[in-house]
């Protein structure tokens, strides 16, 4: 007698064991369903065992077995290994693994109709019309077929009736199409075609290989990580490849590329897809039938059956940490995926983080430099406008310089691009009359202003309220007041400025969905817009080639906030929107608007010291112990009153474990200190690197017992320190 013992996808700390029925097939691996308590779950075998003959337990048999291969063991030993690290429950990932119920099962199906080529001789116009549209688009439904003819569906039916058209089952989820095209890629410049066969030769030796491709902007990183994945699908009939990419870098174009280079559309996955889309990605994954899956961090969980090439692009992305439930880095689990799967990696960037850069500084791995531009295309010029001795006029937020090079672009037919992370029209509302600044109910959090909308907006928590005439406090009106720039009020300038040029807003306001993101980068690549004005959603992966001037509207506003990446993030983001400009035969410049010209960031930045940057970043670090150099956990605590949230700060703090090495920092309110009516406070842990800090974190919360409304949660390696 066998019994399975399945991991469910919930927040339970471990396996539970079921009898298999005679004559089921399980092994490990296998995906189930089984009774928990009164309802049948779907879960994951995660381990086959002989029963042993004292063994009496009453087990619950399993229900049946869904017909997917059964997960690999690399794969679930990434489960296992993502929750450890992460101090998170297994079922907590296996949860993220399972998120396309509907792949489990074979593709749905629907009835389509054909015609067969009998014709009566009672037609009537209508059912002409339905054959002649049958006959133009092959198989198709019968309420698409009377859309198309124009008629009532009972025509269709009447048609069937006589002979005249068949009925056939089809599955609604097709197969990928496979690709064709492996053969070297054209007119790659001497340095890609050098970077490329080094990661062909990687690959077609096989085995676990992380490689850092350190190329500037629009230096053909692509085309380079292209020869990888050539070479990684000509080496078996099912070997799989999974391209990371920030979800916001997901466009059409993006998809268009690959199947341009390949023959054939990869698979995608990303927030934006219908349920029939992400089951169907799933289940080809899952069969292996997926030869190229391209997409946002959470396609790192599905579950490849022969993975053997991960691509991590712009892998300095912060994008790639997730915040919310489980947490964790979508990069560094990805190098682990690919070494429990035995498969190569490659993290692509212009600006590598510096973990990353540090890894491949000690020979972690191998570094593939890609230093120019091909062709005529080269870097921008990068000039810093010090905004101190060049000031925009009052009221406005552009200096003369860069207004003036803005009129020069587009008197010459060319683009311009002007950057500014602030959604909105005015970050800050203030009354005039009392001085009050707007606060979003129960958060910590500003209130930003939103012209189009006529509305305020709190970007933490998503709450807003049409802007009301008089002030809540004082009840003066029309007091109140923008204070600062967001993208709309920079248009707004734009619009005085360049009344003729076709102006246009980007960011999460205007491009929320795929669709719109799209419309917004083809109207701009296609010449329809003169300037475009956004947030860090223009600065990634976009080739607009006719873009020669970048604006960079306020350098300064990354840099505040007490984050160890502030200075790292800026000089990336920067440096990335800058990269925009001048990428194809016309030069590009750009121009920083800044208050501190003499910040070590911006000094890099202009002078196109990237290296020298990240020098000074990583001396920093290393004489402060921070990361890479030393490890950092967070642990964030929230109640919905201060006397709770008080009392569990110190029973957390009494709880926490003795470690060598380890210092906890804290409870100290955090920066926001009250979101949607919960108060927050926050732990932080360092340790040296040899130090295990997951095992500290869970030991910590494993001996922890808090009072039922307080939350907590554990960051490895935080990134947001709000
Ligand atoms: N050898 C080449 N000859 C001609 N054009 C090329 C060559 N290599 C790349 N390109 C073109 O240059 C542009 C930039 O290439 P690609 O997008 O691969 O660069 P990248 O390094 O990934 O850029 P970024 O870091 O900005 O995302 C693309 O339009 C690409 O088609
Ligand atoms: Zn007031």
């Amino acid at each position: 007698m066998k019994i399975a013992s399945i991991l469910f996808p919930l927040p339970l700390p471990e396996p539970f064991d079921y009898a298999i029925p005679d004559g089921m097939y399980v092994e490990p691996g296998s995906y189930v369903r089984a009774p928990l308590g009164k309802i049948e779950r779907t879960g994951v075998v995660w381990a086959v065992k002989t029963r042993a003959e004292d063994d009496t337990r009453d087990l619950k048999p399993v229900i049946d077995v869904y017909p997917v291969p059964a997960m690999p063991e690399p794969m679930r030993k990434f489960v296992s290994f993502a929750a450890r690290y992460n101090v998170a429950h297994p079922g907590h990932v296996l949860a993220m693994v399972l998120r396309a119920r509907g792949g489990l099962k074979p593709s749905p199906t629907a009835t389509v109709y054909e015609p067969t080529g009998y014709r009566s001789n009672r037609m009537t116009e209508a059912r002409v019309k339905v054959l002649d549209a049958a006959r133009e688009a092959g198989p198709t439904s019968a309420a698409e077929l009377a859309r198309q003819a124009g008629v009532s569906p009972g025509v269709v039916k009447g048609l069937v009736d006589i002979g005249s058209l068949e009925a056939r089952e089809v599955e609604t989820d097709l197969p990928y199409l496979q690709p064709t095209r492996f053969e070297c890629g054209e007119h790659l410049t001497a340095e890609q075609k050098t970077a490329g066969d080094e990661l062909r030769r990687a690959i077609a030796k096989g085995g676990f290989q992380p490689f850092l491709l350190d190329g500037i902007t629009g230096s053909g990183k692509t085309e380079v990580y292209f020869e990888a994945i050539a070479e990684a699908l000509q080496k078996a009939d099912d070997a799989q490849v999974l391209v990371l990419l920030p979800e916001i870098a997901l466009t059409q174009a993006v998809l268009a590329r690959f199947e341009d280079r390949f023959g054939a559309p990869p698979a995608p996955w990303h927030s934006g897809l219908s349920d029939a889309e992400r089951r169907r990605t799933w289940r080809e994954t899952a069969h292996g039938r997926a030869r190229i899956v391209i997409g946002a961090r959470s396609a790192l969980f599905l579950p490849f059956r022969n993975l053997k090439l991960v691509i991590v692009d712009e892998e300095h992305d912060t994008s790639f940490k997730q915040e919310d439930g489980v947490t964790y880095h979508a990069r560094d689990m990805a190098v682990m995926r690919a070494k429990l799967e035995d498969a190569a990696i490659v993290l692509a960037s212009a600006t590598p983080a510096l973990e990353t850069m540090v890894n491949a500084e000690a020979g972690r791995y191998k570094r593939l430099r890609l230093s120019a531009r091909p062709g005529a295309a080269r870097l921008p010029d990068i000039e810093l406008v010090d905004l101190r001795l060049d000031p925009p006029e009052k009221g406005n937020w552009l200096s003369p310089t860069l207004s003036n090079a803005l009129v020069s672009t587009f008197e010459a037919g060319e683009q311009g691009l002007l950057f500014l992370n602030r959604r909105g029209y005015a970050p800050l509302v203030i009354c005039k009359a009392c001085g009050e600044r707007l606060k979003s109910p129960g958060t910590e959090s500003w209130l930003t202003e939103h012209r189009y909308t006529n509305r305020l907006v709190c970007h933490l928590t998503g709450w807003s309220m049409p802007k009301p005439e008089a002030c809540p406090m004082c009840g003066a009106k029309d007091s109140l007041m923008g204070v600062g720039p967001g993208v709309e009020r920079v248009a707004e300038e734009v619009r005085v400025l360049l009344p003729q040029a076709r102006v246009e807003i980007f960011s999460s306001d205007t491009a929320r969905s795929g669709e719109e993101t799209r419309g917004i980068v083809d109207r701009m690549a296609g010449g329809e817009i003169d300037v475009l004005i956004g947030t860090q959603i223009v600065a990634k992966g976009h080739n607009f080639p006719n873009l020669t001037l970048v604006g960079v509207v306020d350098a300064d506003s990354g840099m505040k906030g007490g984050d160890l990446r502030a200075g790292e993030r800026t000089y990336q983001l920067l440096s990335q929107v800058a990269g925009r400009a001048g990428r194809a035969e016309r030069p590009g410049r750009a121009l920083i608007q800044t208050y501190g010209p003499e910040n070590p960031a911006m000094i890099a930045l202009a002078a196109g010291d990237r290296d020298g940057f990240l020098q000074i970043e990583r001396d920093v670090r290393a004489e402060l112990m921070l990361p890479p150099f030393g490890r950092m956990a967070a642990l964030v605590l929230s109640a919905p009153t201060p006397q709770l949230i008080e009392e569990a700060g110190r029973l957390t703090g009494a709880a926490a474990p003795n470690g060598e090495g380890v210092t906890v920092y804290g409870p100290a309110p955090a920066p926001i200190s009250l979101l949607r009516g919960r108060h927050r406070i926050r732990f932080l842990i360092t340790s040296p690197r040899d130090v295990d800090l997951s095992a500290y974190m869970a030991a910590w919360l494993k001996g922890l017992k808090l009072p039922n409304p307080v939350r907590i949660s554990a960051d490895i390696d935080p990134y947001s320190f709000l």
